[in-house]
């Protein structure tokens, strides 16, 4: 490494393993920890190509169908599994990390063995807003900061609690979901804080509460704009003292569970209109992260779409996207998000049948991006989409089956009971 004596010394100041490649994917520099972490030695890198460096295997880069760093780089990450290197010792699989700047030079970050994410939960991207939303979400993580996710229905923002507890020294706990749109009020109380037998009719027996289940771990309190105010009071005394009291108990229990929170509600607004408690809100508010609409960052649309690709049954073979079919995708607004661009890839990979993909394969959901008015520089809200005679007509057309309507509206099943619920004659 002695030719770039300057690169070498300014990667070594990285603190994590850490490697740069030039646009050939031929390295430039790497830091002691990289080197080790695959085994090499420092000296043995200047210029070693990318196979060589993350494999073991001698050969130049195998080219966009098969190289991990180009995967890596539509993706914004990747999980290599089971890299057989000599001098490894066993079997390793590594997360990279990787951007690129204009020149074509590429930044990679590896992390290896258990504590990397699992690929079904990788949160995958490579816009900009997503690259900061990974760096905020990993930056939080360690803390035990309440995080409040904002973001339309379907942007992914499970996804990226899920990340974040991933990616926090809580990792070995639970990650316990509750959703306040599909509780009643009364059941929301008993579901988060538990019940002491004969609490109420048809208590006949203790039952621990959401907070108690996390205890270690993380809560994930979605769709918090629909909890009760009455509830609202008690979720934030329980933040503030870490302790709660069971429903018709009478002591208080110490929890030590660290709580995400979510919604797509304008949370600010309903404090002004008194639906939504200012205290609470200023606490859950403590770390905010907005997550973007998906058609405000189109560079995630192929990326996403490719990565569910893969995940269907087609897997690579389905690989690349045909232009046409990357055009029609660019070219659509998904006013479902990340949600609906899964449902329709998920239905065309089906339609392929395990072939490419072809434009006719595509069936989008609702109008596309030239049907929109955006005259006004406006997107109609989906709420708006999601007239109640579209979703009544979508039902009667799967038989009243939710799972499949909500598939074809684009929208969770949850969402779709909470959009139910406010139809009177349903
Ligand atoms: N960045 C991402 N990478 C990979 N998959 C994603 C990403 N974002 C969302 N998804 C996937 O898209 C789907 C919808 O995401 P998710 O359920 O997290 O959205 P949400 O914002 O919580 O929706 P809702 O508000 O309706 O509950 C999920 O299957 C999720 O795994």
């Amino acid at each position: 490494m002695s030719s770039t004596p300057d690169l070498d010394s300014l990667v070594a100041l990285v603190p994590r393993p850490f490697a740069l490649f030039d646009a050939e994917h031929r390295l430039l520099a790497a830091n002691q920890l990289a080197a080790d972490l695959l085994g090499h030695a420092l000296e043995d890198l200047a210029g070693m190509p990318c196979k060589h460096f993350f494999t073991g295997l001698a050969g130049a880069c195998d080219g966009p169908e098969s190289c991990s760093l180009h995967r890596a780089l539509i993706h914004g990450s990747r999980l290599i599994e089971n890299i057989q290197n000599d001098r490894l010792g066993g079997p390793l699989s590594l997360h990279l990390r990787v951007i690129q700047n204009q020149a074509g030079y590429l930044g990679v970050l590896l992390e290896a063995g258990n504590s990397m994410p699992a690929a079904e939960s990788q949160l995958v991207g490579r816009s900009e807003a997503m690259q900061n939303l990974m760096t905020m979400i990993e930056r939080v993580a360690p803390t035990q900061a309440t995080v409040l996710l904002l973001g339309e229905s379907g942007v992914g923002k499970e996804r990226a609690a899920d990340h974040l507890h991933r990616h926090s020294r809580r990792v070995s706990g639970p990650l316990v979901v509750v959703d306040c749109s599909t509780l009643g009020e009364n059941l929301i109380e008993a579901e988060l804080f538990g019940y002491e037998k004969g609490a109420f009719t048809g208590a006949d027996r203790r039952k621990i509460g959401l907070f108690e289940a996390a205890e270690g771990g993380t809560l994930f309190i979605d769709e918090v704009g629909e909890m009760p105010l009455a509830m609202q009071s008690k979720l934030l005394r329980a933040l503030e003292t870490s302790r709660i009291r069971r429903l018709g108990g009478t002591d208080y229990i110490a929890v030590d569970a660290r709580v995400i929170a979510a919604t797509h509600r304008d949370l600010a607004a309903m404090v002004q209109q008194g639906q939504f408690r200012e205290d609470l809100f200023y606490r859950l508010s403590a770390f905010p992260i907005q997550i973007p609409p998906l058609r405000e960052r189109p560079d995630d649309i192929l990326a996403l779409a490719e990565h569910f690709l893969q995940h269907s049954e087609a897997g690579d073979a389905a690989l690349p996207l045909g232009p046409e079919v990357c055009e029609m995708l660019l070219g659509y607004q998904f006013p479902g998000n990340v949600r609906e661009l899964k449902n329709i890839i998920s239905r065309a990979a089906i339609l392929a049948d395990n072939g490419p993909l072809r434009p006719e394969h595509i069936a989008f959901q609702a109008v596309r991006r030239g049907d929109i008015d955006i005259s006004a520089g406006r997107i109609p809200r989906s709420r708006n989409r999601l007239s109640t005679e579209r979703i009544l007509a979508v039902l009667q057309a799967c038989d009243g089956h939710r799972s499949e309507a909500a598939r074809q509206l684009g929208i969770s099943e949850r969402t779709l009971y909470r959009h139910l619920q406010k139809i009177p004659e349903y």
